[in-house]
Formats: C-alpha cells, structure tokens, sequence
C-alpha cells in the first residue's frame, strides 16, 4: 500500500489482507489519495484505504468502507476476503414509505439507444425487444415531435420503448418509460419525481458507482444501468471505464433490480458482460455504426440468448 494512510498498525494490516485478496480482480485503476475524513474505526479505515488503492474514487470509497464496517459487525468478525455485497450493509432496500416505480421485465434483453424516431421504427421492426429515444435537442418542438413519432413507430411491435431525459413529453406521449442520468435526476423536485412515478412510467437511471447506485435506489427505479462498463467514444464520461470485475461486484449488490450494462460493449464482449448476471446489454455504436443494422441486431439478440 503506497498512497493511503490506514492510520494504526492494524488498519494497515487489514489493509493489506484486503488488497491480497482482490488487488488482482480490480486491477489497472489508478490509486486514488486516501480520503481525510475517515471515522476512527480500524475497519472502516482499512477499507478505505484498500479501496483508495484499488482505483476506487473517494465517494466509492466511503461506500465500500462503510459496508466493510456493517458486515465485520454483523459477522462479529473482520473478513477480508469477502468483499461487501449484502444490500443491508449498503443501506440498500431500506427506503421506508417511498413507493416503487412500476415494474418493468428482469431481463429487457438487447436494449438499442438510438438517436431518432426513425431508428427506433427500424430497430423495434427487427424485434430489438427494448429501444430507446436519445435525441438530443433544445427545440422543445422538435422534442416534442420526435418523442410522438417514437411512440407511434413501436405500436404493434412488441417494443418498450424509454425516452431519455424529456420526461414530460414521454408522459405526454404515453411511452412505456424513461431513462434519466444522475443529474437529471438530481434536477427533480420531490413533487415531479412523484409526479413521474405516478404516471406509471417506468424509470430507468444510470449509475457511473457505488454512490450513485445508492442514490438511484433512494428513487426506487425500474431498473438500474451500470455504466461505462469500457471506453466509449459516444459520451464523454466523468468516471473511468468501471471494467467487468466491478460490473459484476455491482451486479452482485444490485441483484433485486433488472439491470443494464452499458458503454463501449460489442459483439466480443456479450460473453463476459453477461456473466456479470445483467439481464439487458445496451449499445449504440454496434448497431447504429453497422453496415448492416438489422443484422447486426440479430447478431446481438442472439448472443443475448447464449448462456455465458
Ligand atoms: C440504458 C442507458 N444507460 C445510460 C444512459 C446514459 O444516460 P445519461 O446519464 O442521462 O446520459 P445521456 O444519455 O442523457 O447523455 C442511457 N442513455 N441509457
Ligand atoms: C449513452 C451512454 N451512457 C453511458 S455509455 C453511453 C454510450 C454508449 O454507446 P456505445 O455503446 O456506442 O459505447
Ligand atoms: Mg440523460
């Protein structure tokens, strides 16, 4: 351990035990400075640092340290080895009276983010089981336009359909959900989240971390989209690509949601993404930068049915 202080000699050992124990799963992140303000508990502590080491970011940190701390008091042991994964550690599944967003299917299957009403026509006719609107615009009247025709282009074909971010057009326009990032989110009043919820849209969010997957759960969502699994060029990402180890240890947490690997995902990766246990594999490039589109979505759709 170089850039973290664990504190006592204690810490520091279990830092360590940590860092054997998954160094070698979640390597090839660059180590993080420890954070300062750590509450004086060894394990916590410990973790922490651990953490910070792996590449993990201070938010994320505090997260997976906080966790450590719950399990080893519940165990009544400090276990290095079993990295923290029990929803209840996280805080997880305790959100008292908010009700949850209508449901949506576990497994949304192939889930092609597409840029216009005419892609989603194209894409929900060749049986992509979940699409979504990301047209991004200020013209309020071509929103409004793009969401409607989106809607109209999947009657009949079996597709749900998710709008990003215009989320009163997509009530407007009855779609079957909406997708909202972090910020969009964040952007919300109580009011309109109830007022969303209460549409009976479905709501998908995404989640860039352990921080924000706790916050997307405080919304209770439909489902929850875990992102960007590798390097994108589509969308510029304020967090490093988070790699198949941590997508499965979210996967892991997340388990109670349906759940969405996004970003930088191709044919070759469908294997490894879907070990991780998520139900759905979202892309844009591999099907909107194909020579053949529709192909190309058969391509994927069939390699969502393989076991991995
Ligand atoms: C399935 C899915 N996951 C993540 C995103 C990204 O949404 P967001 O963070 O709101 O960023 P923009 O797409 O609005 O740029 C998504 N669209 N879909
Ligand atoms: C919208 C979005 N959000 C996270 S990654 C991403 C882009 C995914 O595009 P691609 O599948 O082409 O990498
Ligand atoms: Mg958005």
């Amino acid at each position: 351990m170089t850039a973290a202080a664990p504190h006592s000699c204690g810490a520091r050992r279990m830092a360590q035990a940590i860092a054997a124990h998954h160094g070698a799963r979640f390597a090839g992140f660059e180590p993080q400075p420890m954070p300062q303000d750590a509450p004086e508990d060894d394990v916590y502590r410990a973790a922490l640092a651990a953490c910070s080491e792996l590449g993990f970011i201070a938010i994320d940190a505090h997260c997976i340290a906080r966790a450590w701390q719950r399990q080893s008091e519940r165990q009544g042991a400090f276990d290095p080895a079993l990295w923290p994964a029990d929803p209840q550690d996280f805080g997880l599944a305790a959100q008292g009276d908010t009700p949850p967003f209508a449901p949506c299917p576990e497994r949304l299957g192939l889930y092609a983010v597409l840029p216009d009403a005419d892609w989603i026509g194209r894409m929900a006719r060749a049986g992509v089981p979940t699409v979504q609107l990301r047209f991004k615009s200020d013209d309020a009247a071509a929103i409004a336009q793009q969401v409607r025709a989106a809607v109209a282009a999947v009657q009949g074909t079996g597709a749900l359909l998710f709008i990003n971010d215009h989320w009163r057009e997509a009530i407007a326009a009855g779609a079957y959900g909406v997708h909202l990032g972090q910020e969009d989110l964040d952007a919300l009043t109580t009011q309109e989240l109830a007022e969303l919820r209460a549409s009976g849209l479905r709501l998908g969010v995404s989640t860039h971390g352990y921080a924000e997957m706790l916050r997307a759960d405080a919304a209770r969502p439909s489902y929850i989209a875990m992102g960007a699994v590798f390097p994108t060029t589509l969308k510029k990402m304020a967090t490093a690509p988070q790699g198949v180890a941590r997508l499965n240890a979210y996967a892991r947490l997340m388990r109670a949601y349906p759940l969405v690997a996004i970003g930088g995902i191709a044919l070759q990766q469908f294997p490894e993404v879907l070990a991780s246990g998520v139900g759905s594999i979202a892309v844009v490039r591999a099907i909107v930068n194909a020579p053949d589109p529709e192909a190309a979505a058969h391509t994927l759709m069939q390699a969502m049915e393989r076991p991995a």
